[in-house]
Order: C-alpha cells, then sequence, then structure tokens
C-alpha cells in the first residue's frame, strides 16, 4: 500500500513544552482522512510539519517519501488552506486565479473558474468583501487547482454556517473523487466527518491516541455495560480504553477481537461520533486552580 504521509517518532516543541510528541502514523494513497482532537492537541502544529513550514524537533515526517521541510520540490504535490484561510484580500477571486497560475507549475485555471461559477462567487469583488464561506470556497477553489496530490486542510469549515459548510464539503468531495487526491482534514465538527470521511487520526494532548481506517476503527470497538469491573479479563476483550464507574456498575470502551463472550455485559456498537468523544474524554488539562488563585 502506498503511503501518502508518513510520520515516524515526529515531535516539535515550542520552548520546553512538547506541542506534539511521537507521533508515528501512516496516511494511504486517495484516503480522506478526519483529524481530529481537542484545542491545542496538536493538529495545526502536524499539518504545518506535513506542509514543511516547520522543522521537526525529533523524528521524521516524509511526504510521497521526501522530506518537505525547505523541499519546493515536494511542495509541488501539496495544496494547504490554513486555518484563516489567507487570501490577498484586495485581489478579487479572479485576480487570485490568475496569479495561482503564474506561481503554480501545474495550474488548472478552468477548474478553479468552474468550482467558483458552481459556488456562485462573484469573480471581480476583492476577496475581502466576501463572506467567510464564500473565502473558503475560494481557498479550496485555489488548493484544488494546483491539482495537488495530497491536499492538507486546516480547520476549513469552522467558521461556516451548517449550508456552507455542507457546500464547501460536497465541493471538496466532488474535486477530490475526480482527482484521486489523499486529504487530511482538521475540524472539530465531529458530525461531519461521519459522512465525508474514510480514514482517522484522534490527537490529544500532542500524541496520537487513535489512526486507521474508520471502518477497522469503529468495528474493533465497543461499549459495555455490566457489573462494576476491577479490571478482570473479558472474553473477547483486548484492551479497555476508557472506564467509568459507579458503586455497581462500569461502562467500559473496549477493543474487542470478535465477540464479546462473557454474558454480564450488555455490547452495545459505537458511531464515529461516540467514539471519538470517548477517546477525547479522558483529555489531560494543564491549567490547575492553584494556578489560576481561584479556589478547586
Ligand atoms: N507559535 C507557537 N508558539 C508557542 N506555542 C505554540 C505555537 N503554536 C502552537 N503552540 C502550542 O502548541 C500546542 C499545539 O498547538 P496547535 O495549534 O498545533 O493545536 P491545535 O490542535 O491545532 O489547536 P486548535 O484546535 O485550537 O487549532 C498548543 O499548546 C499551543 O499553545
Amino acid at each position: 500500500m502506498e503511503h501518502v504521509l508518513e510520520a515516524d517518532g515526529l515531535g516539535m516543541r515550542y520552548g520546553a513544552r512538547w506541542a506534539l510528541r511521537d507521533c508515528t502514523l501512516r496516511l494511504p494513497a486517495g484516503r480522506v482522512a478526519a483529524l481530529v482532537g481537542p484545542n491545542g492537541s496538536g493538529k495545526s502544529t502536524l499539518l504545518h510539519l506535513a506542509v514543511g513550514l516547520l522543522r521537526p524537533d525529533a523524528g521524521a515526517v516524509r511526504v510521497f517519501g521526501n522530506t518537505p521541510y525547505e523541499n519546493t520540490a515536494a511542495l509541488a504535490d501539496i495544496g494547504f488552506v490554513a486555518q484563516d484561510t489567507p487570501l490577498y484580500r484586495d485581489f478579487t477571486a479572479d485576480d487570485l486565479v490568475t496569479m495561482g497560475g503564474k506561481v503554480n507549475r501545474r495550474w488548472d485555471a478552468t477548474l478553479a473558474r468552474t468550482r467558483l461559477a458552481q459556488a456562485g462567487i462573484p469573480p471581480r469583488i476583492p476577496v475581502g468583501k466576501l463572506s467567510g464561506g464564500q473565502r473558503a470556497q475560494v481557498a479550496l477553489a485555489l488548493a484544488l487547482a494546483k491539482r495537488p496530490r495530497l491536499l492538507l486542510l486546516d480547520e476549513p469549515v469552522a467558521s461556516l454556517d451548517p449550508v456552507a459548510r455542507r457546500e464547501f464539503l460536497r465541493t471538496l468531495m466532488g474535486g477530490v473523487a475526480e482527482s484521486g487526491t489523499t486529504v487530511l482534514l482538521s475540524s472539530h465538527i465531529l458530525a461531519d466527518l461521519e459522512h465525508s470521511c474514510d480514514h482517522l487520526v484522534v490527537l490529544s494532548s500532542g500524541a496520537v491516541q487513535l489512526s486507521g481506517a474508520v471502518d477497522d476503527i469503529v468495528g474493533e470497538h465497543r461499549r459495555l455495560v455490566g457489573p462494576r469491573h476491577h479490571g478482570e479479563p473479558i472474553g473477547g476483550v483486548t484492551a479497555v480504553v476508557r472506564a467509568r464507574h459507579t458503586d455497581r456498575q462500569s461502562t467500559l470502551l473496549v477493543r474487542v477481537t470478535g465477540r464479546v463472550t462473557d454474558p454480564s455485559w450488555t455490547v452495545h456498537e459505537l458511531t464515529l461520533e461516540d467514539l471519538i468523544l470517548a477517546y477525547l474524554s479522558d483529555g489531560v488539562t494543564e491549567a490547575t486552580h492553584e494556578a489560576w488563585g481561584v479556589a478547586a
């Protein structure tokens, strides 16, 4: 299987603090992957490392087998839409399509203009005067016009209303299905991801919690509800990932190999959203009441 993006022990720190740590993952070609995690978990850092804007402090990242940092040849194959969709605000969308042709080796201006027309973007208004949703559509059309083999999107739908979000994701899915582009997309809007992504990377506190095909990940997790659990083995369960207890009952998020054979447990399947929330529920908080000078 060809891996478009590979990270091995990848780490990046700001001062003494690791923003991303010991990150190892593989993103197979042709996948649309969701990158999720709480605020500050390292998503933007990972994307910036992959697009060569940052140099790793530990380990390595490779895109199509190359190190992206200060590697302009590798960058020709990567499209990147940053978190705040930065665009030259005084230029019109039409100007930006023309400019893109001057600075990119492969540039499909017709594709960009077709997408912008379909999205109803006015060609001759400065993009600074467009709505957030329209600007996001312009940024996406420009990124797709580069005909990238890997497209990295940092929270592209965060500022969009539900209709604009659906339109954006529809355009994205249409664009990448035609071209076979691999996508890594960070988002906090979990409900969208179930419909648009077939691969998942979950980060928490700078570390990879989960990484793999959505179907495999969903297939190998269950929620069990049963008698108070004290760590004893449960038939069919390979690992307890999260546990919540009352005096008499336990609710467990577990990894399974097949059927859970112990009849004292009620077994529930999980949606992708449930599963991500369960993984993120035990997030480590770094601030303390003491640090804030307030009573706990
Ligand atoms: N330029 C910087 N200087 C210092 N610390 C930084 C810098 N950029 C990020 N960090 C820190 O690195 C950690 C990871 O940040 P990052 O932006 O990668 O997280 P994120 O998951 O993208 O967050 P969000 O969901 O809020 O966008 C955070 O603790 C953040 O404060």
